[in-house]
């Protein structure tokens, strides 16, 4: 969390820059590099989604080699959305952590607390599955608990909860429904939310902004994915997104 925070205020960010990498494996190792070194200045973490390297034959090597390329105070969350038993969540946090080198993860929770915990550790951070940005989210995440509430709620209250006993945790939270990202925010006031769904799925900055910044101006990880690996000039692309993001927050970080 020390990471993230100190990378925000250095890099007056809240852009994550998405990874995930498309095309034939010598354009796809350029063009990683690429990606990286022309969007460092602006990002406030990486996140590359752990299934477009997978689909690869050296899919994890590729995945190490990118992740080492990354200038090492920016923290990197690798998206895999994780979600089993402790025994084997175990190896998965062992996997990200200790073989990829990554600084976070993200975690499916519909297993409950014992599939997120061991992917706490000392300095990590744990991005739980909440509202997704998804269209078919609701079918889920809008069902009704009969103690109150929705689905997507009692996640997040449960997020809160193991935030405040055990640290480290933050939420996921599209960015393609600004109501339901102003309610988790209501419900977690102080953790840190990664939030998918800016550039090709549609989602509103200002509307994301409004809805999900803390009081201090930070609290969002606003992450953006094939808008910046598709541009001409991926450095533009993220230092526009950084500069709206600035125009639009009240205070820098
Ligand atoms: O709710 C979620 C959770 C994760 N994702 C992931 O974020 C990126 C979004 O990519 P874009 O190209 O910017 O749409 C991708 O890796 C998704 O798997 C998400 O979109 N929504």
């Amino acid at each position: 969390m020390e990471k993230l925070i100190q990378r925000t205020q250095h890099a007056n960010s809240l852009l994550c820059v998405g990874l995930d990498p498309v095309g034939d494996d010598a354009q796809v190792a350029r063009r990683l590099a690429e990606v990286i070194d022309q969007t460092s200045l602006y990002a406030a973490a990486f996140k590359p989604n752990l299934a477009f390297f997978l689909s690869r034959e050296n899919g994890v090597q590729l995945l190490k080699e990118t992740v080492q390329r990354i200038p090492k105070d920016i923290p990197v969350i690798l998206d895999g959305k994780f979600g089993d038993i402790a025994n084997t969540a175990d190896h998965y946090a062992r996997f990200a952590y200790d073989i990829i080198g990554a600084d976070g993860v993200t975690v499916n929770p519909y297993m409950g607390d014992d599939a997120v915990r061991p992917f706490v550790r000392e300095g990590k951070l744990v991005f739980v599955l909440t509202k997704t940005s998804n269209k078919s989210q609701y079918s889920m995440q809008d069902m009704a608990l009969t103690r109150g509430g929705s689905l997507a709620d009692g996640v997040a209250k449960v997020a809160c909860r193991l935030n405040a006993e055990i640290g480290g945790i933050g939420l996921v939270v599209g960015a393609t429904h600004p109501a339901a990202l102003a309610q988790m925010r209501a419900i977690c006031p102080q953790q840190w939310f990664l939030v998918p769904g800016v550039g090709a799925q549609g989602g509103d900055l200002a509307a994301t902004l409004r809805a999900g910044l803390r009081t201090d101006g930070a609290g969002l990880l606003i992450n953006t994915s094939r808008a910046i690996w598709q541009a001409a000039d991926a450095g533009a692309v993220a230092r526009e997104l950084v500069e709206q993001m600035n125009q639009l927050r009240p205070v820098a970080v």
